[in-house]
């Protein structure tokens, strides 16, 4: 039986792994591999995602649809010779994947045959600026997806998001557009069981061009949460993105979730156990030249956070 593939794209930080989550919490038994695309060097997705029956694979430190497309698809050929194979596969492009490059890849006739992409999925923040509907990258993954998932329809009013909805709508009139709050959505829209997954044209591959870059901080003891707040406060003007787990000295034992995007930053515990003892991990994302990594630990030290 052939695996579908689901492949869920969108811009840094829109809520794909939120939405990647809400599918495998649904799953209901069902067999489902996971496989995730870190930008960064730290795997933060990945430890994020929980309850893949078959499985969660991380490739981090790079993008599925450049550098790590030979891993990608070895990771796919590794998935499906196992015993019992998965019955569906979900993909979580990294933020700052271009789709088409990683559909024109799993358009290998053997990946193909055996494992038929079914169903590119587009979760667009509804909350980001207009200005977003103009960026190349969120366009080519606007138009590559046969279904938008439009996400944080809860942080605007009713009338922004149905204006928003429309503008998407114009932009790829072929896709079935959805509210996904909270990364909500119908089941049987991301896998639809069709007799034979369409055939997809991509346009031929652009040289990549590095616009954003990672940086990775780490410290092995636990960190003052408000002396962390100022330094980031200093540091998000030139971020478009940054998550991370934090131990902290104000609770010790307890592990947070740090999350910033779309110019908003939250902090969430995490129920994991044993997880203080692996110290704070943080992952920021800019673009190029806006930030350096003498520059993040200038404000980590100068608030007395110590790598
Ligand atoms: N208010 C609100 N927040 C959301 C919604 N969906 C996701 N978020 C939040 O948006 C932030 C980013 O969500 P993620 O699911 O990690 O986004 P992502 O697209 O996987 O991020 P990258 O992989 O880094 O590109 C998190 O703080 C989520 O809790 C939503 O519908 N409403």
């Amino acid at each position: 039986m052939p695996v579908p593939i689901l492949l869920v794209t969108g811009f840094l930080g829109a809520g794909k792994t939120t939405l990647v989550n809400r599918i495998l919490q649904q799953a209901d038994g069902r067999r489902i591999a996971a496989v995730v695309n870190d930008f960064g060097a730290i795997n933060i997705d990945a430890e994020l995602i929980a309850g893949a029956e078959d499985g969660v694979v991380s490739l981090a430190n790079g993008c599925i649809c450049c550098s790590l497309e030979g891993d990608l698809l070895r990771t796919l050929a590794n998935l499906l010779r196992r015993t019992p194979r998965p019955e569906a596969i979900v993909i979580e492009t990294s933020g700052v994947a271009d789709p088409n490059d990683v559909i024109r890849n799993l358009m290998d006739p053997v990946i193909w045959r055996e494992a038929p992409l079914e169903t590119v999925l587009c979760v667009v923040d509804a909350s980001a600026p207009e200005a977003q509907l103009d960026d190349p990258l969120f366009l080519s993954q606007l138009r590559a997806a046969d279904l938008l998932a439009v996400s944080k329809g809860d942080l605007i009013d009713r009338s922004s998001l149905d204006e928003r909805c429309r503008s998407l709508s114009q932009i790829n009139r072929r896709a079935t557009l959805v509210e996904a709050p909270g990364g909500e959505v119908p089941l049987d829209l991301v896998f639809p069981e069709v007799e034979t997954p369409r055939e997809r044209t991509t346009r031929p591959k652009r040289p990549s061009i590095d616009r954003f870059e990672s940086f990775n901080w780490t410290s092995g003891e636990p960190i003052s949460l408000a002396a962390f707040q100022q330094a980031f406060g200093r540091l998000a003007p030139r971020l478009v993105r940054a998550k991370g787990f934090l131990a902290t000295i104000e609770k010790p034992g307890c592990r947070y979730l740090f999350q910033f995007a779309g110019g908003k930053a939250t902090l969430a515990p995490l129920d994991r156990e044993g997880s203080a003892q692996e110290g704070t991990r943080i992952v920021f994302i800019a673009e190029i030249d806006r930030i350096t990594a003498a520059e993040i630990d200038e404000a980590m030290s100068r608030a007395g956070i110590a790598s």
